[in-house]
């Protein structure tokens, strides 16, 4: 879209501007050519209050899609719903064309749509590479635990090392395989949430605040890791709140207030949309992320 002779030079990693969502109107709720994800009815209340009413919304096969909105709009909990790991009050969803409303988070992973987790406790005792491997598909050594499995067990087993041992080398944490994770900086735990995620060979990943808590000299190195996802032909669905971030990324972007999704357009879109501005962009809060009294 843009055709400015003058415009900077990409930073490192970002995308030439490709329009990916060629042909889509900027509305709320707008059918996308190659949907891979399309929810309907979405609605979730906490006592009286409705943290998520979204009637439809669907997003595009191998785009960026940033999920943005003010504190407390329901981007977690809109994440929580899709992924398995809260119940709605009503609503569907289907992914690659599959109903996965009702799957537990185990179940719709298996179907290709993940999210990231931030570390618990429990895992940043654990070291890095057992991070990766508990993260990994599949644990029939367990569920079949005769003499007569091993043999598949151990393959099995060989077969996440080394797919782990490949995730690690590729987010640059190979070194630290037998490091903590709780030792890790950052910007390095956020790669290792990533690389984790990666673990199911997932078409869709959904990153929940990737830049949180990272240093400002590691953020290009993790924008580039989320375009090359998304340009190996992952789909990828961000919450994040740094307006630079979402801007220099995004292919699609979805603003949600009050539980509702209130615009959806490219970021030049969203940039004019007074709507937005007057919802979010205007009042951009500066709090940093986990300052709200809820998870
Ligand atoms: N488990 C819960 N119990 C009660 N209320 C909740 C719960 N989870 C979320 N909420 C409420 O639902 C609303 C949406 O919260 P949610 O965390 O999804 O917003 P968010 O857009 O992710 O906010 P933030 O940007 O601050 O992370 C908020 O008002 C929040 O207080």
């Amino acid at each position: 879209m843009s055709s400015d002779a003058n415009a900077a030079p990409a930073p490192a990693g970002a995308q030439a501007p490709v329009d990916r969502m060629a042909g889509v109107d900027p509305v709320p709720g707008v059918a996308k050519p190659d949907a891979i994800l399309k929810a309907d009815g979405v609605r979730r209340s906490f006592g009286g209050l409705t943290a998520v009413d979204v009637d439809h919304l669907e997003v595009q096969r191998g785009t960026i899609t940033a999920l943005i909105g003010p504190n407390g709009a329901g981007k977690s909990t809109l994440f929580n719903l899709l992924t398995g790991f809260d119940r709605v009050d009503k609503g569907t969803w289907s992914f690659q064309g599959k109903a996965v409303n009702g799957l537990s988070g185990h179940k719709v992973a298996r179907q290709g749509m993940v999210r990231t987790f931030q570390l618990t406790k429990a895992l940043t005792r654990m070291t890095v590479l057992d991070n990766m491997l508990l993260a990994a598909p599949g644990q029939s050594g367990e569920r079949f635990a005769g003499a007569f499995a091993r043999p598949v067990w151990r393959r099995q087993e060989a077969a996440n090392r080394e797919r782990a041992m490949d995730l690690l080398r590729r987010f640059k944490l190979d070194a630290k395989r037998d490091d903590l994770a709780g030792s890790l900086s950052g910007g390095q735990r956020k790669l290792l949430e990533m690389a984790r995620s990666l673990m199911v060979n997932p078409s869709m990943v959904m990153l929940d605040e990737p830049m949180a808590g990272v240093n400002p000299a590691l953020v290009q190195s993790l924008l580039g890791h989320i375009t090359a996802l998304r340009d190996e032909g992952m789909t990828v669905l961000f919450v994040e709140h740094d307006m630079d971030v979402i801007m220099g990324i995004s292919d699609w972007i979805v603003v949600l207030a009050e539980g509702k999704v209130i615009a959806e357009g490219r970021p030049a879109d969203i940039r004019s949309n007074t709507q937005v501005i007057d919802a979010y962009l205007g009042v951009q809060h500066d709090e940093p992320a986990g300052t709200e009294e809820t998870s």
